[in-house]
């Protein structure tokens, strides 16, 4: 029977009341929710319903949304509210100025709660603990420290360029560069951390390091945050958590194992080169570090410093082939100021502007921290109202790092790799983000206020070393057949090109002997 007043039969009218009690009950779950603080300030704006987690490049939904809603916009991810810095002023504003409101983690179910358990500085919330740690790994990463270990460094990247021309045979067999990239930055990151080196790629505790890290990356992608956006999934017992649970026991278990060994060396009195371990064994009963503490610190620089590095290296040689101009120039520079005899040093680089830039284009280009965005924003510890829009407690705050470094504002044909645009730009990326205008910033990769990138100095020297040594060292040859991919990447937590070969041919007779010159340094194997 039809119904006078609605004109729907009761079957209908049941299933629609059935409907809109539905969506009624799921629209919390799913619709964005208002939020305003006691002025009536309401949240920056955004999307109108909640997601869980993002496709596979969420810098480009990162970037819609920023034309779309502007400088600070808000989405909620789930039952989390994140904010979306996409220009230098507000990063300045919020995360610099305001560090002591901005400056902390989420306890992401994952990586911070399973796998690291708050330690490792990365996982740790705003507070003693951190300052603490953040402290004891500072000793080794000052200016002044690196150049304790600066022989080392400089090793390890002559090591880089003659296995590369070893291996590929003279520019005859082509090379997929990740493994002597990431075996390059595994070294640097164990000498600091223990003081030791790996022989070969192969090596046993150089694949379980890079296994370890690549576990991690794996489990602290897009996917496993999905947890964090929708807590009742933490209680699934899923293969991702008992992955965590794994791998956390097997950090403590390598790492835990690695510290035993510097232990015992330093309690029989013999040469332990000074390293965060020997710092952290040397300091712990000062500081009453736990041995979770001691194994989680002993890891971090290996699981933050070697995927990092490595891979803007490997950008660079993905970018290279299609650049010849590019290489051409940076090739005149090093040869007019360097010569043919030696290999670039440290002390080359404020003479060499043109290299120097093509390093910083790399890093604007592709060392943007977008894929990390899920995993190392900032969080927001209280109530703020900034420009009229609040930002309440218990916020994520992510640098859109991809939109910063695409913006025509400030980089003139923003999608072009243009090493010039940084000619004149005489400061490190330590010094630039400091500057008192952070529009004169050369670019964000780094992050930016109390959480920046701890390494920053050591991973510049890093990619100076290699990248120069590698524009002096080869002429670069993609191969017809294989085209490299500029655009698409590997796309977990961390952002390296998906994999490619290209052609090492030595530039000059002088390489060979060159690299004989190499100084002898001190290291000790486990
Ligand atoms: C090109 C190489 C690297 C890049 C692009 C990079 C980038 C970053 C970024 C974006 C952050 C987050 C900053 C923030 O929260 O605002 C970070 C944090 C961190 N990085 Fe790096 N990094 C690199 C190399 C390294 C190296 C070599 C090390 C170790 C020696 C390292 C250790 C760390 C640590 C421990 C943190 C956590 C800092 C904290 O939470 O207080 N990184 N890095």
């Amino acid at each position: 029977m039809l119904s006078l007043q609605t004109g729907f039969y009761p079957i209908q009218l049941t299933a629609l009341t059935a409907l809109a009690l539905g969506l009624w009950l799921l629209s919390p779950i799913v619709l964005r929710k208002t939020i305003t603080d006691a002025e009536g300030n309401q949240l920056p704006p955004g999307p109108n319903i909640r997601y869980f987690f993002l496709r596979k490049y969420p810098e480009r939904a990162l970037r819609k949304w920023a034309s779309q809603y502007g400088r600070l916009f808000s989405i909620w991810m789930g039952s989390q509210l994140v904010i979306v810095i996409s220009d230098p002023i507000a990063v300045r504003d919020l995360l610099v100025m305001n560090g002591a409101v901005f400056s902390s983690r989420k306890r992401y179910f994952m990586k911070n709660q399973t796998i690291l358990r708050y330690r490792a500085i990365t996982a740790s919330e705003y507070g003693d603990t951190w300052r603490q740690h953040r402290r004891l790994a500072m000793q080794l990463l000052t200016p002044k420290a690196i150049e304790g270990y600066a022989d080392n460094l400089e090793y390890e990247a002559h090591i880089l360029i003659r296995t590369m021309m070893n291996n590929g045979g003279r520019g005859t067999i082509p090379l997929n560069p990740h493994n002597y990239a990431g075996r390059y930055a595994l070294n640097n990151m164990l000498y600091i951390s223990f003081g030791l080196r790996t022989e070969d790629s192969n090596d046993p505790l150089v694949v379980q390091a890079l296994h370890l890290a690549m576990e991690f990356m794996d489990l602290t992608g897009p996917w496993s945050n999905a947890v964090d956006f929708f807590e009742p999934l933490q209680w699934v017992p899923t293969n991702m958590r008992s992955r965590g649970r794994k791998l956390h026991a097997d950090l403590i278990d390598v790492y835990g194992s690695m510290i035993m060994r510097v232990k015992a060396k330093l309690d029989a009195g013999d040469f332990v080169p000074d390293c965060l371990v020997k710092t952290l064994i040397e300091n712990q009963e000062k500081e009453k570090l736990d041995w979770e503490d001691l194994c989680m610190l002993s890891a971090v620089f290996t699981l933050g410093g070697v995927h990092s590095t490595s891979g803007i290296i490997q950008w660079f040689l993905a970018l290279i082939p299609s650049h010849p101009e590019v290489a051409l120039r940076a090739q005149e520079e090093l040869d007019r100021v360097v010569g043919r005899d030696r290999l670039p040093t440290a002390d080359d680089e404020t003479n060499l502007p043109y290299v120097r830039a093509i390093i910083k284009e790399v890093q604007r280009v592709h060392g943007n921290a977008a894929p990390f965005w899920m995993a190392t924003p900032h969080y927001s510890t209280e109530d703020f109202t900034y420009e009229g829009q609040f930002i309440p407690k218990d916020t994520l705050v992510v640098l859109n790092c991809w939109t910063l470094h695409h913006n025509e504002d400030r980089y003139n044909d923003p999608m072009n790799f243009n090493p010039e645009r940084y000619l004149g730009d005489e400061l490190s990326c330590a010094e630039s983000a400091k500057l008192p205008d952070v529009m004169d910033r050369d670019h964000f990769a780094f992050g930016a206020g109390r959480r920046i990138c701890p390494g920053i100095h050591v991973a510049e020297r890093e990619l100076w070393l290699a990248i120069s040594q590698l524009l002096w060292s080869f002429n670069f040859h993609a191969l017809p057949e294989e085209p490299i991919s500029l655009e698409e990447y590997e796309g977990l937590s961390g952002r390296t090109p998906l994999p490619f070969r290209i052609r090492f041919e030595p530039r000059h007779d002088q390489v060979d002997p060159a690299l004989r010159n190499e100084k002898e340094v001190a290291y000790w194997t486990l």
